[in-house]
């Protein structure tokens, strides 16, 4: 048997699950307010208030020598293959010192090195599993018409792979084999085209479609325009934070939304066509990077619980191929189980290093 603890740190939780072997035995979360953080510039300068809370939750429940490995969600490393990573003092030293963005998931890493320290069996190694730079894009679909933008792979990786095996068993094909389409509809919406097990387009948050807070897509002129106009960190907030329904709407709730529309509120009806329209076409741009060829969709992520927001995505791209929903994310799941492979030498761990070399130089 193999015994995981999996740490998944947001920007106002931290959840921790532990697993023996691909059975969920534990769950908590610890959440937080800003002022649990106030004064602390850098996302690391937060470490040692989440280790102590990670800590106290696992007191009385488990001992030290518990865990055959830990593995946290994170991070901003830099574009990277998928699979597992093991949390070696190269790693360390780009989450901490170079971090692509400053993000919350920067703290897994780091989390799951202290935490495998204290709770591990001997000889126990840190994780981190898919993290949010995973980039396996075709040369062709990193290409945008200003010269030195190249598209970014940042987004939603964990989950979105961990339904893609999802999505494969349910349509009875070999991961490796299979063409989808994966959209992760949540606070941020990202997706992805995985062709024999590949992710080789992808969507990004600021993209197509607009999500519970951030924009999407928006016209470049218009966004040029309003940068003279308005204050740099007003701008930001208004394509991420304050974006998509929360700006159009003033909710990022889309229960409350479907209340207004069922209660007659025309606004909101028609915003929510638009984001069903987003997601839609988003499906529809990824087809063309899998030359059409798709063998399912898959929709997941909190949004994807909303059988209204299904039926009206299922009107505009169900013609692509059958769209299947997995409401709700899989990541500590995921997380655990990928570690898990890594124990059992049925998948090797990676070395953030190795990467560092070829695209970082
Ligand atoms: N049963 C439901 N029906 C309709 N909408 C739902 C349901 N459950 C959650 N949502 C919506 O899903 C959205 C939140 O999704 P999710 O929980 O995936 O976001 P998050 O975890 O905060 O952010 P992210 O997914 O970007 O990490 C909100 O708009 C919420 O109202
Ligand atoms: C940074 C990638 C995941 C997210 O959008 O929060």
């Amino acid at each position: 048997m193999s015994r995981i603890l999996a740490i998944n740190p947001g920007s106002t939780s931290t959840k921790i699950a532990v697993f023996d072997d691909d059975r969920e035995i534990f769950r908590h979360e610890i959440t937080y307010r800003g002022a649990d953080f106030a004064g602390m510039d850098r996302i690391t300068d937060q470490l040692p208030r989440r280790e102590a809370d990670i800590e106290a939750a696992l007191a009385g429940t488990f001992d030290p020598g518990s865990f055959d490995a830990v593995v946290g969600r994170g991070g901003l490393v830099g574009p990277v293959g998928p699979g597992g990573y093991e949390v070696d003092d190269d790693f360390l030293d780009v989450i901490t010192n170079r971090p692509v963005l400053e993000h919350a998931s920067n703290l897994g890493g780091p989390l799951a090195k202290a935490l495998v320290t204290k709770f591990g069996v001997p000889g126990a190694h840190a994780y981190i599993y898919d993290p949010v730079t995973v980039d396996e894009m075709s040369d062709a679909a990193r290409i945008t018409g200003v010269a030195g933008i190249e598209r970014k792979s940042i987004g939603h990786h964990l989950n979105m792979r961990a339904v893609a095996r999802k999505l494969a068993d349910a349509i009875d094909t070999p991961y490796e084999e299979a063409s989808e389409i994966i959209v992760h509809l949540g606070g941020g919406s990202t997706a992805c085209a995985i062709s024999s097990g590949r992710m080789v387009d992808f969507v990004s948050d600021d993209e197509i479609m607009f999500s519970a807070e951030r924009s999407g897509g928006v016209p470049i002129k218009e966004l040029i325009a309003l940068a003279g106009s308005m204050p740099l960190a007003e701008l930001k907030s208004a394509v991420r934070g304050g974006g998509g329904l929360a700006g159009l709407l003033g909710t990022t709730d889309l229960r409350e939304i479907e209340s207004r529309i069922g209660a007659g509120d025309e606004r909101a009806a028609l915003v929510f066509e638009a984001l069903a329209l987003g997601i839609a076409k988003t499906i529809a741009a990824l087809a063309a990077s899998l030359k059409g060829e798709v063998d399912a969709i898959a929709l997941t992520g909190g949004m994807a619980r909303s059988e209204l927001l299904l039926a009206a995505v299922r009107e505009r791209a169900g013609w692509i191929a059958p769209i299947h929903a997995f409401g709700g994310e899989f990541e500590m799941e995921a997380l655990a189980l990928g570690a898990r492979r890594i124990v059992l030498g049925k998948e090797r761990a990676h070395h953030v290093r190795d990467y560092l070399r070829t695209t970082h130089d």
